[in-house]
């Protein structure tokens, strides 16, 4: 084995795991998410950490799951949870992750009493965090990876708020079955999905550009990319971006709660948000230009065309001009299948990999 992972570390016992989380007490549990539940544990040695059961979806044999888990203990940044082993024994697959105390970003973000504590500069910190991840995902990783469900559920705060990307590399363990289109995980109502993925089953790092896009969004605005309440000209938040920066009101996006805010900042991380949300995905930046742009005061951002409206979830249809982009003729990915209004079933020919295939410009 070349990963210099010794197997004692990869592995932890089931009986380990039992102690640690009083027998997968309901207590302890943190929750429950589209690949099964997570309990809190606490390890002799004060460790704690996360474990989360795989369901039954994973059909994977163990060896398999073993290798993929190998993998994916060698991508290791700052900015995303760490993964410290699986266990194999038992009906269950698991995997053990590093615990973080301060729960994900969505509890915070998207409640009007706990907004307040996450101020301008702390989100600025929470998005270039998030850069950083993706960029290493991206660019930078022993093996590249397309997150594929950037959200703000996904982004789990540490102590002192800084953002840790959690669910990488997860597709991985599900070969054969594409973890964020079946019914099980999305229902076909995923405001983050880019257009092309979530018609086409076109899956490359843009991807993940575009849901980021959707994220920088709802960091500035507090809330959540869909709210019906809100009414027909803001449920939407794309759309309603969209419409202030068009007329020039785009810092009336911003989230009311905020008391101090820095104007320039905000408003370039909207057109940010703007430009990694456009229909084409040739049009997005990547991860590497939006590092630059966040990090260099002299770097002028292209103006953002319109973004992608349509298709992003229930409302597919294959008519809107927001598609017709997409193939440029050199995809080796041909899954086509049309979706009826309404459907949350799309072929993903690219599931089985999660690196990089020749659908990238250029790479
Ligand atoms: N490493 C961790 N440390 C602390 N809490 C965690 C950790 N991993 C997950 N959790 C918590 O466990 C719960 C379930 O997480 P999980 O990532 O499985 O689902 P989710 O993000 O809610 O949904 P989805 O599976 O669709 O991404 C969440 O409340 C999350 O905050």
């Amino acid at each position: 084995d070349d990963t210099g992972q010794e197997s004692s570390s990869l592995f932890f016992q089931l009986q380990t795991l039992q102690l640690a989380t009083n027998f997968f007490s309901d207590l302890n549990q943190l929750g429950h998410g589209g690949f099964g539940p997570v309990y809190k544990g606490l390890m002799p040695d004060g460790q704690e950490i996360a474990v989360k059961k795989l369901s039954e979806h994973s059909r994977q044999g163990i060896r398999e799951f073993s290798n993929e888990v190998k993998l994916l203990l060698r991508i290791q940044h700052k900015n995303l949870v760490q993964l410290l082993g699986c266990c194999v024994e038992g009906p269950e697959k698991m995997l053990v992750y590093e615990y973080l105390p301060n729960r994900s970003l969505d509890y915070f973000l998207f409640d009007k009493k706990k907004s307040p504590s996450l101020d301008w500069a702390t989100r600025f910190q929470i998005i270039v965090g998030v850069v950083r991840a993706l960029l290493y995902l991206h660019e930078e990783a022993p093996e590249r990876i397309i997150h594929r469900d950037i959200k703000a559920s996904n982004i789990l705060l540490d102590q002192q708020l800084n953002p840790k990307v959690s669910d990488f590399g997860l597709a991985r363990l599900f070969p054969g079955e594409d973890t964020h289109l079946n019914t099980f995980r999305i229902s076909g109502t995923h405001g983050y999905m880019a257009p092309e993925y979530a018609m086409r089953g076109f899956l490359s790092v843009k991807t993940d550009v575009f849901s980021f896009g959707i994220l920088v969004l709802e960091i500035v605005s507090g809330r959540k990319n869909f709210e019906d309440r809100l009414g027909v000209e803001r449920a939407d938040l794309l759309y309603y971006a969209w419409t202030l920066f068009q007329t020039g009101r785009s810092l009336e996006l911003v989230d009311s709660t905020l008391t101090k805010i820095d104007p320039d900042e905000i408003a370039m991380c909207i057109k940010i948000g703007l430009l990694s949300c456009q229909a084409m995905w040739a049009k997005r930046p990547d991860m590497n230009s939006i590092h630059l742009m966040l990090s260099s005061d002299s770097f002028t951002l292209p103006q953002p065309g319109q973004p992608a409206l349509q298709g992003r979830r229930g409302m597919w249809s294959t008519t809107t001009s927001a598609f017709t982009d997409n193939t440029n003729g050199n995809t080796t990915l041909t899954a086509t299948s049309k979706t009826s209004a309404g459907s949350s079933m799309v072929e993903d020919y690219s599931r089985n990999s999660i690196s990089y295939s020749s659908m990238d410009e250029g790479r």
